[in-house]
C-alpha cells in the first residue's frame, strides 16, 4: 500500500512547439513519479480525446489548460489518498469519472498523464526502474525482456511534412544487427546516406519533419523508397538482409470516404482499394518491405480484409489508424482478419491499464505488437519502458535527429545494458516472406 498524497498537472510545450499535458504524481512514501504526455498528428477518428482548450488567443487555440485543471481539481480530488499500486482501480476510477466512453469530458491527455506518472511514483517506491515494473504486473514471471527492434523513420511525408508527398513514414528495420547498439550504429550510417543522396540528386535543402525525418518534394512516392535502397547500399549494408524496409502509408488521410477511393495527390492519381493493394503488392516485390502499416483506410474494413487475404502472409500489416489502440476495434479486426499486428499507442487509448490490455489481446491472436510514439513528442522516454516491460517486440520512435526522439533512443541504451544486451533483433519478422526466404 502506497497512498497518492498529491497530483500537479501543468503545461509545457511539446516538440512541435504545441502545448501538452505533464503530471507529477507524489506517494505519501514521498517518491514521485513524472509523465509528460504526447500528441499526434495524423489522428485516427476512433482515438481517445485530447482536450485542447479552443481559444485562440492561446497557442492557437491547442492550450490543454482545461486538460491540466481537470488533473489539479477533479481527477486529482478522487484520487488522493487512494493507492498507487492499484493501477487498475486508479485507471477504473478515472473512467467512471468521465463517463464517456472516448475520455472527451476530463480529456485522454489528463487521464493518461495520471496514470503514468502514478506508474512512475510505484516503480520509484519499489527501488525499480519503469520497465521492470510493468513487468512484474504485467508479464508472467519467466518471461524474458529484450529490447524491441526499432523501425526507424527515415523519410517523411503527408501530414508530417506539409504533405510534400502522400505516403507518411518510410522506415529501416535494421534486421541483421545482432544488439541494439549495432542497429544504432546501422540506422545512423543509413540516415547520413540518405541526406547526402537527397543534395545530390539535386533537391533544394533537406528538410527535417516533424518526426526528424527528411522531407524533401520527392517527384513521386516510389522515389523514396529508390532512395532509400540506394542509401542502404551506400552504406555497405545489404538490402533486406541487413537492412529492410517499413511504410506507414497513413491513407486515412488521403482516403475519400463518400466515394471510397484514395486520392494519391502528389502523383495526382485515384485508386479504389483493390487497386491500392495491387500497388502495394508490386513495391513488396521490387523492394525488401517487411511491414506495412495503415495501407488502407480506417474505416475500409472490406479493403483491409481483401488486404489481409493477398499480402497477410508475406508482409506484416500493422493498424494503426484502423485500431486506435482500442481493445473492440482489435477484436473485430482479429473476427474478421483484418492486419495481422497492432500499432500502440498509449495516448490513443487513454490509460496504462488499457495500453496493456491492448497489447494482451493482439498478443493473444498471435497479432505482432509495435509500440509507437507520436509525431508530437517531448524529452519523456516513458515509452521505451513501455516497450520493454510489455515485451513488445518491437518500437517506432521516429528518426535520430531530434532530442525527442533520442531520449528514447537513449533510455533504451541504458535498459540494454541492464539486460545484458538481450535485444528482439530481425527474428521478430522472420513471419514475413522476405526474411523467410533468407532460410
Ligand atoms: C506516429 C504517427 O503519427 P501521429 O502521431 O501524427 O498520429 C503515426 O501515424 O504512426
Ligand atoms: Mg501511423
Amino acid at each position: 500500500m502506497n497512498r497518492i498524497k498529491s497530483i500537479t498537472g501543468r503545461e509545457i510545450l511539446d516538440s512541435r512547439g504545441n502545448p501538452t499535458v505533464e503530471v507529477d504524481v507524489t506517494l505519501e512514501s514521498g517518491h514521485t513519479g513524472r509523465m509528460m504526455v504526447p500528441s499526434g498528428a495524423s489522428t485516427g477518428r476512433f482515438e481517445a480525446w485530447e482536450l485542447r482548450d479552443g481559444d485562440s488567443s492561446r497557442f492557437r487555440g491547442k492550450g490543454v489548460q482545461k486538460a491540466v485543471h481537470h488533473v489539479n481539481h477533479e481527477l486529482s480530488g478522487i484520487l488522493i489518498g487512494q493507492d498507487a499500486e492499484d493501477q487498475a482501480n486508479l485507471d477504473h476510477r478515472m473512467l467512471e469519472l468521465d463517463g464517456t466512453d472516448n475520455k472527451s469530458r476530463l480529456g485522454a491527455n489528463a487521464i493518461l498523464g495520471i496514470s503514468f506518472a502514478a506508474a512512475h511514483a510505484v516503480a520509484s517506491a519499489a527501488g525499480k526502474p519503469l520497465y521492470r515494473h510493468l513487468a512484474d504486473m504485467y508479464l508472467s514471471e519467466n518471461e524474458r525482456l529484450s529490447i524491441p527492434l526499432p523501425m526507424v523513420n527515415i523519410i517523411s511525408g503527408g501530414l508530417h511534412a506539409g504533405k510534400n508527398i502522400d505516403i507518411q513514414d518510410f522506415l529501416i528495420y535494421p534486421v541483421g544487427a545482432e544488439t541494439y547498439p549495432q542497429a544504432l550504429e546501422m540506422i545512423s550510417a543509413v540516415y547520413w546516406k540518405t541526406q547526402e543522396l537527397i543534395l545530390k540528386k539535386g533537391y533544394v535543402g533537406y528538410l527535417l519533419a516533424d518526426e526528424g525525418g527528411f522531407g524533401p518534394a520527392l517527384s513521386s512516392n516510389e522515389e523514396a523508397l529508390e532512395l532509400l535502397c540506394s542509401a542502404i547500399e551506400l552504406a555497405g549494408l545489404k538490402l533486406g538482409e541487413e537492412v529492410g524496409i517499413a511504410l506507414d502509408i497513413a491513407s486515412s488521410h488521403f482516403y475519400n470516404i463518400n466515394n471510397h477511393v484514395y486520392e494519391l495527390h502528389s502523383e495526382q492519381r485515384i485508386l479504389s482499394s483493390s487497386q491500392m493493394i495491387d500497388m502495394l503488392e508490386q513495391w513488396i516485390h521490387r523492394y525488401p518491405i517487411l511491414s506495412i502499416e495503415d495501407g488502407l483506410a480506417e474505416d475500409d474494413w472490406e479493403g483491409w480484409q481483401e488486404l489481409t487475404a493477398r499480402l497477410g502472409g508475406k508482409v506484416q500489416l500493422v493498424g494503426d489508424d484502423l485500431f486506435t489502440t482500442n481493445p473492440n476495434r482489435i477484436q473485430h479486426g482479429i473476427d474478421i482478419k483484418a492486419g495481422n499486428a497492432v500499432l500502440v499507442k498509449m495516448n490513443q487509448i487513454g490509460t496504462l491499464t488499457e495500453t496493456v490490455a491492448a497489447v494482451r489481446l493482439a498478443k493473444s491472436a498471435g497479432f505482432q505488437t509495435v509500440i509507437s510514439a507520436r509525431s508530437g513528442e517531448t524529452e519523456d522516454a516513458t515509452l521505451s519502458d513501455l516497450a520493454v516491460g510489455l515485451n513488445g517486440g518491437q518500437i517506432k520512435i521516429g528518426s535520430l535527429a531530434r532530442s525527442s526522439r533520442l531520449s528514447k533512443y537513449n533510455q533504451l541504451l541504458r535498459i540494454n545494458e541492464q539486460l545484458g544486451g538481450a535485444f528482439a533483433g530481425g527474428s521478430i519478422l522472420s513471419h514475413t516472406n522476405h526474411l523467410s526466404k533468407k532460410g
